[in-house]
């Protein structure tokens, strides 16, 4: 068995397909809409689908933001540099919620940057 994806719902789908490929990097894959269920599918990530696990972004088409709740933590990319990372991020218009730097209570270098809908996306720094 293999982790495909991870599907998360957005409220504006070219809001997100913008923040996942032009300030995260990653490739839109395939997107595909679904009338008769008033919804799209998109699918993003760093590679093909054979072997990359990605991210499903569901836009229901009249729902325009959701509750994340207190339950969802993060989605995590590595990163050579997370110091760097962070400042392209802002460079690009995104937000950095937390700056690089160790992890509290030791651990590696980590930051956290939220995507349009308030979702967390983690940087890991793995050289
Ligand atoms: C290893 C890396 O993938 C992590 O996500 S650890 C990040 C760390 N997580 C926690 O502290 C989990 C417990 C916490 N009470 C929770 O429920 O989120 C984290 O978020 N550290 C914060 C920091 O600023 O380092
Ligand atoms: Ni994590």
């Amino acid at each position: 068995m293999r982790l495909l994806h991870t599907m998360i719902r957005v409220g504006d789908l070219d809001r997100s397909i913008g923040f996942y490929t032009d300030v995260l990097g990653m490739k839109l894959l395939r997107r595909k809409d679904y009338p008769d269920g008033k919804f799209t599918l998109a699918f993003v990530g760093y590679g093909d689908e054979v072997d990359h696990t990605v991210i499903e972004l569901t836009h229901n088409w009249e729902t325009k933001s959701y509750d994340l709740g207190n339950g969802f933590g993060h989605l995590a990319v590595s990163v050579p540099d997370a110091y760097k990372a962070c400042e392209d991020v802002k460079q690009k218009g995104g937000k950095v919620t937390r700056e690089a730097g160790p992890m509290k209570h030791g651990g590696s270098v980590i930051a956290f940057v939220e995507d349009p809908d308030g979702y967390k996306i983690e940087f890991i720094q793995r050289n």
